[in-house]
């Protein structure tokens, strides 16, 4: 029942996926969570309470490299409300953690993606597993190169709001098998539970980690800017964040809604010869909208480079 779930370099998106998913399976009741065992460590109890599917994860072990970072998790996930009890965190013992996984999430580095998957004995412990890849840029194909041909590679985009279980992630397979039944249960079970997801055609990947997965960066400096604007003209810093904040989601969250389209919104708000048409006008003298949109095609770009080796300068 259920299957443990492995984060392979669990910095800043793996903790983002793990604390989403964990959250999202403590708010199931009745909830089954395996508390984990490691061969140096006392063995945890598994003390299942209800039914769970088997396309649910119900054990997590995060690796990483240094010990630092252990002590790093363990302040993350030891924080009030936390995950420490649920969470395995190791350092430096990626085959052994692979070894007891069932699902392997892929988080490092695009760089070290090769390093890692060579390590050995992982292709071996990876062999008729899911191998879930978020690196930017790195193809399917190039991971499938790199493991045994019975290793079932995915890639996913997600971004950092799938921590909040706002996330949006999109998922590609290369072929029909490798994302198909239950697999493809399994992938959806765990990225519905952290945010939005949808699959879509690996062509589409550079410009989804773009726009989706470096959008929270993007969102922020509008966000920021906004909220500056406000300070400008004496709101208190903390009310500026708040209020810029919120109406970005609000918008967002109007713009999600079927049917819906940002320029009718936009124009809702319009009132003629009123203050949002001069703010408006100010922002397309500012080129507002072309700086975004090549930000993402630039971005875009760039996510296609960091798969590659370096090329010489
Ligand atoms: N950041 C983002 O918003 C997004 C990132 N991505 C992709 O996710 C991936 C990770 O990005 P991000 O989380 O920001 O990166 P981080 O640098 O935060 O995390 C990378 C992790 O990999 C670990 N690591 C390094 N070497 C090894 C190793 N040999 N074995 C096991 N673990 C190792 C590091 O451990 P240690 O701390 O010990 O060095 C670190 O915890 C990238 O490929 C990126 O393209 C995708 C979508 C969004
Ligand atoms: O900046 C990056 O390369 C990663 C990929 C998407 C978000 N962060």
């Amino acid at each position: 029942m259920g299957y443990t779930l492995c984060v392979v370099g669990c910095g800043t998106m793996g903790v983002a996926i793990l604390s989403g998913v964990v959250a999202s399976l403590e708010s199931r009741s009745p909830l089954s969570i395996t508390h984990p065992k490691w061969e140096s460590h006392t063995p945890g109890t598994s003390t299942p309470v209800g039914p769970l599917d088997d396309t649910l994860p119900t054990r997590f072990i995060a690796c990483v490299k240094r010990e630092d970072s252990v002590k790093r998790l363990r302040a993350v996930f030891d924080a009030p409300g936390g995950l420490s009890s649920t969470v395995q965190i190791v350092a430096g013992d990626n085959l052994n953690a692979v070894k007891q996984s069932d699902v392997v999430l892929l988080c490092c580095k695009p760089q070290l993606a090769y390093t890692i998957l060579s390590e050995p004995g992982i292709k071996e412990a990876l062999d008729g597993k899911l191998l879930i890849s978020i690196l930017a840029g790195v193809t399917i194909k190039q991971i499938t190169d790199w493991v045994t041909p019975t290793t079932k590679v995915i890639r996913a985009m997600p971004n950092t709001p799938c921590k909040i279980r706002e996330g949006m992630t999109v998922i590609s397979t290369l072929t029909s098998t490798s994302g198909s039944g239950g697999d493809r249960q399994i992938i959806l079970n765990i990225f519905s539970s952290i945010g939005r997801c949808r699959f879509l055609d690996e062509k589409h990947f550079d410009a989804c980690t773009a726009l989706s997965g470096s959008g929270p960066a993007f969102a922020c400096i509008f966000l920021e800017a906004m909220a500056d604007g406000g300070v400008m003209m004496g709101l208190p810093r903390p009310e500026a964040l708040e209020l810029a904040a919120q109406t970005l989601q609000g918008a967002a969250r109007m713009a999600l809604q079927p049917g819906a389209h940002p320029a009718q919104i936009k124009d809702s708000v319009t009132t003629p010869g009123g203050c949002t048409i001069a703010g408006l006008l100010t922002l397309e003298d500012g080129r507002v909208r072309s700086t975004i949109a090549r930000a993402i095609q630039v971005a875009t770009e760039r996510a296609s480079e960091l798969g590659q080796p370096a090329a010489p300068r």
